[in-house]
């Protein structure tokens, strides 16, 4: 996993001051990166590279890496539709004039490029975007190049938020670090793939302590067998809580028992038609280690409820409870809810922590994650979205391994399913919940069909060869 900021310009000021760097020795290195990618990706020297630069210091690193294209493509076009501002940008445009590279005035002149580096705004994007500014940004996103964005895709704000448009890049560059306005779920469209710039020191004297990070691949720890004398309940015992729409208590205790968990008992109250191996029960067995329930749960009785939330062994809480006021009673002991952002307002609301509506979470996601879980300490939250958000206490996880073949009816429910398994086998509450989503989300990414194909079906297939 990799740190996340919520801004780097105080890392670049630990560098001025205690390794003697100074901003053109930043700037030389930004650019070096952009240019590095450029040449991996780029390979004809007739090929055309525009670079778009604003009036900062991301156009500066616009400017500077157009220093380093000289004689490394035939066609560098570089585009400044407006007077420069920062002293970096001055001094890097004034270098370029000495060396006579060309300018372009219209952009509209530009008929076929291979390459577009958006430098227009950076970290200092602090308002809405002109009229013009919209133009050219909706112009650049017409090109069918390959598109990369210096720091941050313009039109994204230093709270991931998108005013009006923003450069849909195939790479983001940022430089020094992650920050946090890099994976709200709106700036996931427009993001590409992201690439950390080393700035002249190594990560580690770069980057300070943090208790936000970004998820990957490597971290999955799946729930092998090491031990040789085991036996089923060596693997805990999941119980899943079906409630009226039975599929989706049915697809988690199916989700569970592929993920390792060593029994899976669906809780019911009629006879269901379900796999062999899943056990059925009106009552919770006594030798229950982890519950699943929320999940399609519908009208239930509330003492049944109570009953089943007061035992004392590891929870995961989904969907309808998230609309119940009861739920309140079990928050300051440790326990994974997993709402979408619809059940997430709701949630606050009945903390009485904000009345807002989905618009605002999720321009907001992270401080309101936050604010939760500051107030429950002891909660693992795990708020679905294009990035999940997984918070305890003050550490933040992000995982952005997601795609849209995901967006279906079940996949959360199979998701519960992975987490309470794992809670049975005796992962504790963080490491379920970030095993689970990383686990959900990977498979979905091997998936080999159409992205619209995707059924919890296969996502249980697929947790078995993962
Ligand atoms: N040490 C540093 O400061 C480094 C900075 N670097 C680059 O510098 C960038 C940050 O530079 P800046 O702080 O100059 O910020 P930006 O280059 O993002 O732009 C800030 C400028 O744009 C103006 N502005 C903001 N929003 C506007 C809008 N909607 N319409 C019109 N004008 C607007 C501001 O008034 C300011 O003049 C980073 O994103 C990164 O690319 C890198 O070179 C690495 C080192
Ligand atoms: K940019």
């Amino acid at each position: 996993m990799r740190k996340i900021f919520n801004e780097v310009a105080s890392l670049d000021k630990k560098c001025y001051e205690k390794f003697s760097l100074n901003e053109e020795l930043l700037m030389e290195h930004a650019a070096l990166a952009l240019k590095k990618d450029i040449k991996k990706n780029i390979k004809a020297f007739d090929s055309t590279v525009l670079i778009v630069c604003g009036v900062g210091n991301n156009g500066a690193d616009g400017v500077t890496l157009a220093r380093l294209l000289q004689n490394e493509y035939k066609n560098i076009h570089i585009y400044i539709p407006f007077e420069l501002k920062s002293q970096m940008a001055i001094l890097q445009y004034k270098r370029l004039k000495l060396l006579g590279l060309n300018f372009i005035k219209d952009l509209n002149k530009v008929k076929k490029v291979d390459c577009i580096v958006d430098c227009l705004f950076g970290s200092g994007l602090n308002k809405p975007l002109n009229e013009e500014t919209n133009t050219i940004i909706d112009k650049l996103n017409e090109f069918n190049s390959y598109k990369i964005a210096c720091d941050i895709p313009s039109g994204i704000d230093n709270k991931g938020v998108i005013k009006t448009t923003a450069f849909k890049a195939n790479k983001t560059i940022t430089m020094g670090a992650l920050k946090l306005s890099l994976f709200t779920d709106s700036a996931k469209e427009y993001i590409g793939k992201l690439k950390v710039a080393n700035l002249g020191v190594s990560d580690i004297i770069y980057e300070n302590d943090s208790n936000m990070f970004l998820l990957e691949k490597k971290d999955l720890k799946l729930p092998f067998r090491d031990t040789k004398n085991s036996h089923k309940g060596s693997f805990g015992h999941a119980c899943v809580v079906v409630g009226c729409k039975k599929g989706a208590g049915v697809i988690a205790s199916s989700a569970a028992f592929n993920f390792g968990a060593g029994l899976v008992t669906a809780i019911v109250h009629e006879e269901l038609q379900l796999p062999y191996y899943i056990m059925q029960s009106h009552k919770l067995p006594s030798n229950v280690t982890a519950i699943a329930l929320g999940m399609g749960l519908g009208l239930y009785d509330k003492n049944e409820l109570k009953q089943i939330l007061n035992t004392n062994v590891a929870k995961v809480i989904d969907a309808d409870l998230f609309y119940e006021e009861l739920l309140l009673d079990y928050l300051n002991q440790e326990i994974i809810l997993t709402p979408h952002p619809k059940e997430f307002c709701s949630l606050l609301s009945l903390a009485k922590l904000a009345d807002i509506n989905i618009d605002t979470l999720q321009n907001n996601r992270f401080e309101y994650v936050k604010m939760f879980c500051k107030k429950y300490p002891k909660v693992t939250l795990l708020l679905k979205g294009a990035n999940v958000i997984i918070c305890q206490n003050d550490k933040l996880y992000v995982n952005t391994l997601g795609t849209s073949a995901l967006s279906k009816g079940g996949s959360g429910d199979v998701l519960s399913g992975l987490i309470v398994a794992l809670l049975a086998q005796g992962y504790n509450y963080l490491q379920s919940a970030i095993n689970a989503s990383l686990a959900h989300t990977l498979v979905a990414k091997k998936f080999q069909g159409n992205n619209y194909a995707l059924t919890p079906k296969d996502l249980i297939k697929g947790i078995k060869s993962l």
